[in-house]
């Protein structure tokens, strides 16, 4: 099928009431950018002739090919990358505590084996699906890429609401399923690695990795199974809070981008900036610890059962622990309840940066041209559909999409990954020796100089080598700062003006087109 027929807006056309089906909405922004990148590529391949040997007479053989059979190329291509590589669907029995059973059904989507293992989180939810699944799946490869984390991207799914089960039942589930994975090869260190999602956590992942480890006793690398495990079961330090943290990363480089900042209108910088965060679970709350930490001012927080608001701040920390003992934010007495019946939704309300942390598909067409925030956070997969996308922009909104911006759980995860393959945690074995040599380079000057020179207190707090933490924190700094760089040449590149999301997906489609095109095929 050739691309331009592929290629059409998928959910332009099923979007009535601008509810697309999930997998169409990631097909639909993955299609128009590759349409983008497609001309590109057929002008690139216009090259000029070099000097070196091989390049030269692969030169002249691209000269030779006419802009249909390049375009062919490109599609053949494409068209590859798009579905999803390989998919379970999985029923399976489990015994609840009153001694009775009942049958759940498991999702895995694995969406492109360019790169092995596929990566990608496990959800908990009553409404998940295939198509979620699939959606999430592909969402996984152009994050992983975008950040250049050298996975293919996956995701999985049990349909369950997590508050029906007790403890003992939700490890039973999580066994039954991780049974499911490993029997039908979508489960190990070399295949495909799940991590935490909706309504998972260390726990589950704990669950997880001890099932495989059960089922392959001589597998040296079975912790390296799954990601987001605690630190006593092999975890790394920091994935907790990693996405959150790679939010505030991304976040805080396009609030200090001069340029930006004037699209949007906005001064630059976190400093002052109020803000209004829609979830309040794994990345809703560590986005808005980053965020206050530099300064920001969290005025409302959104959830499915209750709203809350207060001008002049909302103690987040106080705000966590009241959720924890009460298992809701609502009856919180630092802020006022948000009656939303009354007074409208509180994501639309006058504030600089929305924080969309809770689902997919919260911002639709319907709302999209209410929304007053200058900046929106794509914490969550898939917040803002298409449509909504377009109003956004159109509205001189800057939206920094989530195949960016919470990129920051899968680059920590490749990190516990590579901890785990290395059997050796981080910073282990240059701790001792960067001390030592720190140590020497003072001895060095005080002798040249004639005196003893003492390290200062700030250096005697680093004068060993980085910890696990430091170098978890520098690398997730790094990746966050590189790949939000290279996405704002591309916009530049493309003439994107604030359609961040396009250049994302353009820089992301790009480095997956260039390893299959490499890798060739027989
Ligand atoms: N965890 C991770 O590392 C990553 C997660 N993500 C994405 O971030 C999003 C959130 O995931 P995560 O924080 O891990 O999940 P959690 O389960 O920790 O938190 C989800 C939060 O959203 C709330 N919520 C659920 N439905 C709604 C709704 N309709 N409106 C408002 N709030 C709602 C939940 O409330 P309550 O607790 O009361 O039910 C909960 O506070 C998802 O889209 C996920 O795919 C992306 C990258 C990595
Ligand atoms: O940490 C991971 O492997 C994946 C996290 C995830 O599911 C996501 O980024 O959506």
């Amino acid at each position: 099928m050739k691309l331009s027929q592929t290629f059409i807006r998928a959910a332009s056309t099923s979007a009535k009431a601008d509810n697309p089906k999930f997998y169409a909405m990631v097909l639909d922004f993955t299609r128009a950018s590759a349409n983008i990148l497609e001309t590109k590529l057929i002008d690139d391949s216009q090259i000029k002739i070099g000097y070196d040997n091989a390049a030269r007479s692969a030169q002249h053989e691209a000269l030779k090919r006419t802009a249909v059979q390049k375009k062919n190329d490109i599609n053949g291509i494409f068209n590859h990358m798009m579905p999803c590589n390989t998919v379970l669907e999985t029923s399976f029995r489990v015994r609840m505590d009153d001694g009775s059973s009942q049958v759940f059904s498991g999702y895995r989507a694995q969406h492109s084996h360019h790169r092995l293992p596929t990566k990608g989180g496990m959800r908990y939810a009553p409404d998940v699906d295939m198509d979620e699944v699939k959606a999430l799946a592909a969402l996984m490869t152009w994050k992983c890429s975008v950040a250049n984390v050298p996975f293919g991207g996956a995701k999985a799914g049990i349909t369950c609401d997590t508050k029906k089960y007790s403890k003992n039942e939700l490890e039973r589930i999580t066994r039954a399923f991780t049974q499911q994975l490993t029997k039908h090869g979508f489960l190990g260190p070399s295949i495909d690695v799940p991590a935490p999602d909706m309504y998972t956590g260390e726990q589950e992942m704990a669950w997880m990795a001890n099932e495989y480890q059960r089922l392959n006793p001589t597998e040296l690398n079975a912790s390296g199974c799954v990601t987001g495990k605690p630190i006593s079961q092999g975890g790394v330090h920091g994935r907790v809070s990693a996405t959150g943290r790679g939010v505030y990363h991304g976040v805080d480089l396009f609030c200090n981008s001069k340029k930006y900042m004037d699209m949007v209108g906005l001064t630059t910088g976190l400093e002052g900036k109020t803000y209004v965060m829609q979830g309040f679970g794994n990345v809703g709350f560590h986005s808005s610890r980053y965020f206050n930490r530099h300064g920001a001012k969290c005025i409302g927080v959104v959830e499915w059962d209750g709203c809350l608001f207060n001008e002049n701040g909302i103690d987040i920390y106080a705000l966590d622990e009241h959720k924890m003992k009460t298992g809701s934010i609502t009856g919180f007495s630092g802020a006022r309840a948000w009656d939303e019946s009354k007074e409208g939704s509180l994501i639309e309300v006058e504030c600089d940066i929305l924080g969309a942390c809770a689902k997919e598909k919260v911002i639709t067409a319907d709302n999209a041209g209410r929304i007053k925030a200058k900046v929106i956070a794509e914490g969550a997969n898939g917040p803002v559909t298409p449509l909504a996308h377009e109003i956004l922009v159109k509205n001189k909104c800057l939206v920094i999409p989530d195949l960016y911006l919470n990129a920051g759980g899968v680059t920590v995860s490749y990190f516990e990954w590579l901890k785990n393959l290395n059997h050796v945690s981080y910073g282990r074995l240059t701790w001792e020796f960067t001390r030592d040599q720190n140590m020497a380079i003072l001895q060095s000057v005080g002798d040249s100089i004639g005196k003893t020179v003492t390290p200062s207190a700030d250096l005697e707090k680093r004068i060993h080598g980085a910890t696990e933490k430091d170098i978890v924190h520098s690398g997730l700094a790094f990746t966050m700062k590189r790949s939000g760089v290279k996405i704002m040449e591309t916009a530049d590149e493309y003439g994107l003006g604030l359609d961040i999301r396009s250049a994302a997906y353009i820089t992301s489609i790009k480095n997956v087109y260039e390893c299959y095109k490499e890798a060739g095929f027989a």
